[in-house]
């Protein structure tokens, strides 16, 4: 049976586009240019799926779809925008759109979507939600769309969501958006930094405790899990987490019931639980280190932040974004120069966009006209002051020479040992980026596949232990 799509662009380029592609795959295309057209259409004929741009000759496609919503329930509803905030990927959710595409989108990635629809057609009946606004979450390249598709996916249930990025990337800010965004914003958001408490500290702090538990526990203490009771448990750092503390906290997971350190009863908490690392945690897996059902447990949604080097196009925004954001906190009013834009484009970014953010609060307080120019960026670049914390910027060479001065390793063995020592994260990359098949991982380190199976024997590393995603 052929299925009837309609589709409401008022592009024509990208509209003819589009329909060759679904009439490529069998599918029957109406188009329209007018939210006017669109509802005479839907009226005069049936559709299997609805594919509309956003703003519209005569029109917001968004906010005219309640009304789609309510006399076509069953259809499945994809949008199309130009206008690629989060805001707009929210609000087509919340108007309850099946996919949002944000432009320029991938042709055979819309497809798909649009056959799956097509399959799937008892989308639920969206409800008009509260439109959400001034979040001050930036992306307009294309990996930060799909970051914001995801984020959509999660709002409405209680999923739980694993934020990976390197440093600075903004994952404590995806989780505050979820929070915010999502059903439990009525709740509290507690975060809590696993990296920043002593190790022997932490389960008190999540789980709380009873009074005389421990030394010093002169009084009885409430967690950050019960805190967080009806709204978000926030866990940073997680790769960090000592292994009692991991135990303890997949035990929680399981029974959705914790115990205050020193106490005996089962307490029930109702939290949703974010989680966040800037470390590879599937060779802490492999050694031992992170417990792989409490991986599980946590990545039930992974949400990937890239590093800001590789979202060149998001660097201008963000520059323009804390330039308005320091002057709000008192700094001198600023604009940034199209030089100066160009010259942080090109940059490396290793503390992502905290270094950024840094630079450009630096740049507002220290240049000498209203204009930050190349010549105050460069300067600051120059001078290391862009913020980067010292840890990130130790090279790689030096980060080695301090782990030497700390071993005490036996005459005779400090070169096999070292090398050791370097070679595990390396396999461990490859074969985690190969889901542990030795042979793309042998291409991919360009060495012969019986040279890695004898050192990963050596090294006792599993490869099976990165079989799956
Ligand atoms: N997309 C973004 N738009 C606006 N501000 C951002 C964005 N991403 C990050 N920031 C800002 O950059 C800073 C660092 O972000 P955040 O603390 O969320 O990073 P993180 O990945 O959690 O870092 P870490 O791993 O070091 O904890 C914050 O001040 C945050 O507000």
């Amino acid at each position: 049976m052929s299925h009837n799509v309609l589709l409401v662009e008022d592009d024509n380029a990208i509209a003819m586009v589009i329909r060759a592609a679904l009439e490529d795959e069998g599918l029957s295309v109406d188009t329209c240019d007018t939210v006017a057209c669109r509802d005479e259409s839907l009226a005069e004929r049936q559709y299997s799926v609805m594919l509309t741009d956003v703003m519209l000759l005569d029109g917001d496609g968004i906010e005219t779809l309640g009304a789609v919503r309510d006399n076509y329930p069953d259809m499945p509803v994809i949008i199309l925008s130009a206008q690629n905030t989060l805001d707009t990927a929210v609000r087509a959710t919340e108007r309850g759109a099946f996919e949002y595409f944000p432009k320029p989108f991938d042709l055979d990635e819309l497809v798909r979507a649009t056959l799956q629809a097509v399959q799937s057609r008892s989308a639920s009946a969206g409800e008009d939600g509260e439109t959400v606004e001034g979040l001050p979450l930036i992306g307009r390249s294309q990996p930060m769309q799909e970051v914001f598709r995801m984020i959509t996916r999660v709002l409405h249930n209680d999923l739980t969501v694993l934020v990976l990025g390197e440093s600075g990337t903004g994952k404590e800010l995806v989780a505050e958006a979820i929070h915010q965004l999502g059903n439990r914003k009525g709740g509290p958001f507690v975060a809590v930094n696993t990296a920043a408490i002593p190790r022997e500290l932490i389960e008190s702090e999540l789980f709380g405790h009873e009074k005389g538990a421990f030394t010093g526990a002169t009084t009885r203490s409430i967690g950050k899990f019960e805190q967080a009771s009806g709204g978000t448990l926030f866990l940073d750092e997680i790769g960090d987490m000592p292994a009692e503390a991991q135990t303890r906290l997949l035990r929680a997971l399981q029974s959705g019931r914790i115990r205050r350190v020193g106490g005996n009863d089962e307490i029930a908490v109702d939290v949703r639980i974010i989680s966040a690392t800037n470390r590879d945690l599937q060779p802490m897996i492999a050694r031992g280190d992170f417990r792989e059902d409490l991986y599980y447990r946590l990545n039930v949604v992974p949400i990937k932040l890239p590093p800001l080097r590789e979202r060149p196009d998001d660097i201008t925004p963000l520059a323009r974004h804390f330039l308005v954001r320091a002057a709000s906190e008192g700094l001198p009013k600023r604009t940034l120069g199209a030089d100066a834009a160009r010259l942080l484009e090109k940059q490396y970014w290793r503390g992502n966009v905290r270094e950024l953010q840094n630079l450009i609060f630096r740049a507002a307080l220290l240049a000498r006209e209203d204009v930050i120019d190349a010549d105050t960026v460069r300067s600051l670049l120059d001078s290391g002051q862009a913020g980067t914390d010292a840890s990130e910027a130790r090279d790689i060479g030096e980060q080695v020479a301090q782990w030497l001065a700390a071993q005490d390793i036996a005459d005779g063995e400090l070169y096999h040992t070292a090398l050791a020592e370097l070679e595990r994260p390396i396999f461990a990359h490859a074969l985690s980026r190969t889901s542990g098949n030795q042979l793309k991982a042998a291409q991919m380190l360009g060495i012969n596949r019986n040279t890695l199976r004898k050192r990963l024997s050596e090294l006792d590393i599993d490869p099976e232990a990165f079989a799956r995603g």
